[in-house]
């Protein structure tokens, strides 16, 4: 049995069914997942059509003249969800049933070791997987409660636009959305604690994502606390720490995420869960209940849609072949799909140096492609080991998360920047810098007194041989 049909859920069932077991999956409705209603799905999609006016502005620079570039905020809102309507037919109960996974739509709450109940039906199972992800928390700010916030679950079902809008939290989910809202004609104010936006990434990926917020309009708050929220929607009062005050319509809290497992009795199932609520897991995805799986967010660990899926699949091995597959986190990828993309793997290049690693810096600003669609805001490094081994990476611009994919496999098979070197990259593509800092890695090392000597050995054999077959 696998409870909930998010990501992790649906891959857990799909690939258990396809090693031959019976499956149920269970879900309350939400076929697919916070991807495909509330994530990935609408929130790409919302920045899309951020991404369309910011184009139709920015024409100009090429000297194509787009006059009065009009919003029409519903209609942008009824596009994301057409968007994740075309999407749906995908992860619905029907397509799971022709992948030979039985469904059942209902809260599944545990009642025992092997036993639940689905909307008072009895249940018993073999072994389950519980992949019911997480949700949006709150933080305890005196008043925010009390505003009708809106979270990643609730902005879609908005009717329109916020003319203003603050944004609380400003790590991936901030900063993609406040980056499209401010596109789309909102005014927007983005309120981190940090000193910088996205604090888990690379200084100088935060350096180039907060100018370009900046640059779209968004007020950015760094280092600084809400002390208190009031009022309603249509006039929210925020209160900072400093004094200040900011009036918004609506307030959008982002400020991270609460594993979504109250509720689902999980002490009766003896599932054993941390301090904060995500269920504890061994190496192989398993918890304290040897029964019993669990994967994707609802662990704890990394909250993607790539990882949720492969947590998935792996714990349907392990449960039904018996297998004890691991999941391996050193070269997990990641993206902020803002303009510029922020794309990373492996070791954090902002502090590498101080792990013991070399540091390759390219900038975009002599990449012939990021000059030609005027994206010289960007930046690749690479961190790399004693043997040229490439680490970690960050690459901040355009379609960096396809760029991304070239060195998530040189993380993973430990490739060297030689390696990098030797593979022949099409020009002109924004993952140029990648190919340029890799040659000048090798160019350094030719440059050493070895090589070099080596070098004018082999000069002077080639020499001789030219002199003696004259
Ligand atoms: C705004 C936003 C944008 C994002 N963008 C990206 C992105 O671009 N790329 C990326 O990799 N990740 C992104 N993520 C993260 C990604 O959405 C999640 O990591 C992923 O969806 C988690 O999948 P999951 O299967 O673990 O959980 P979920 O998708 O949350 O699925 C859990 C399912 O369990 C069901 N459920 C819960 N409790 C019960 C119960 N008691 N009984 C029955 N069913 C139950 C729920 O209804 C739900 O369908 C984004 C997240 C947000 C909020
Ligand atoms: N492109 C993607 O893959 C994508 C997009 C969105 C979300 N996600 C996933 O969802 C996870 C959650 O994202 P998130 O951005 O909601 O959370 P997050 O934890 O990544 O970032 C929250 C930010 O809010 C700040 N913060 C916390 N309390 C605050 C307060 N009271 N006032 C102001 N700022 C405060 C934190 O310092 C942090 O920078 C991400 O880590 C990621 O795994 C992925």
């Amino acid at each position: 049995m696998v409870v909930g049909a998010g990501t992790a859920g649906l891959l857990a069932a799909q690939t258990a069914a396809s090693l031959g077991a019976r499956v149920l999956l269970v879900d309350r409705g939400t076929w697919g997942g916070e991807c495909l209603w509330t994530g990935c799905v609408p929130s790409k999609a919302l920045f899309a059509a951020g991404e369309a006016a910011a184009a139709a502005r920015a024409a100009a620079g090429f000297g194509v003249h787009v006059d009065g570039v009009r919003v029409d905020g519903a209609a942008v809102l009824a596009s994301v969800r057409a968007a994740v309507q075309e999407i749906e037919p995908v992860d619905s109960p029907a397509a799971q049933r022709a992948a030979g996974v039985a469904v059942a739509e209902g809260q599944l709450v545990f009642t025992g070791p092997s036993s639940a109940v689905l909307d008072g039906r009895r249940v018993r199972f073999r072994q389950a997987v519980v992949a019911t992800g997480s949700a949006p928390a709150l933080p305890a700010v005196p008043g925010l409660a009390d505003s009708s916030p809106l979270t990643t679950e609730t902005l879609w079902d908005e009717p329109d636009l916020p003319e203003r809008l603050v944004v609380l939290g400003g790590g991936t989910t901030g900063c993609e959305l406040g980056q499209a809202m401010a596109r789309l004609g909102v005014r927007v104010d983005l309120v981190e604690t940090a000193d910088r936006l996205l604090p888990g990434e690379d200084p100088a990926a935060s350096a180039l994502v907060t100018a370009a917020l900046r640059a779209d309009g968004v007020t950015v708050h760094l280092s600084t606390q809400v002390q208190r929220v009031s009022g309603a929607p249509g006039d929210t009062r925020v209160t900072l720490a400093d004094g200040g005050e900011l009036r918004c319509d609506r307030l959008l809290v982002t400020t991270g995420r609460r594993a979504a497992g109250d509720g689902l009795g999980l002490d009766a199932a003896g599932v054993q869960r941390d301090d904060d609520g995500w269920v504890v897991v061994d190496a192989h995805l398993r918890t304290s209940n040897p029964r019993i799986w669990a994967a994707g967010d609802v662990t704890g660990q990394p909250q993607y849609t790539h990882l949720a899926g492969l947590h998935g699949s792996t714990v349907a091995a392990n449960a039904v072949l018996g297998l004890r597959r691991r999941v391996d986190l050193t070269a997990l990828p990641r993206v902020t799909f803002t303009q510029p993309e922020v794309a990373a793997v492996g070791v954090p290049t902002g502090t590498a140096e101080q792990a013991g690693l070399r540091v390759l810096e390219q900038g975009h600003r002599h990449s012939d492609r990021a000059i030609t669609d005027q994206r010289t805001d960007g930046v690749t490094r690479l961190a790399v080991d004693a043997r040229h081994r490439v680490r970690g990476a960050t690459v901040v611009g355009p379609r960096a998360g396809e760029t991304l994919a070239e060195l998530t496999l040189a993380v993973t098979q430990g490739l060297t920047t030689s390696d990098l070197t030797a593979s022949t990259h099409p020009y002109p593509t924004h993952a140029d810098p990648v190919w340029q800092a890799a040659i000048s890695d090798y160019r350094g090392r030719l440059a050493a007194p070895v090589p070099r000597r080596a070098i004018a050995v082999l000069r002077h054999l080639h020499r001789l041989r030219t002199a003696l077959t004259r």
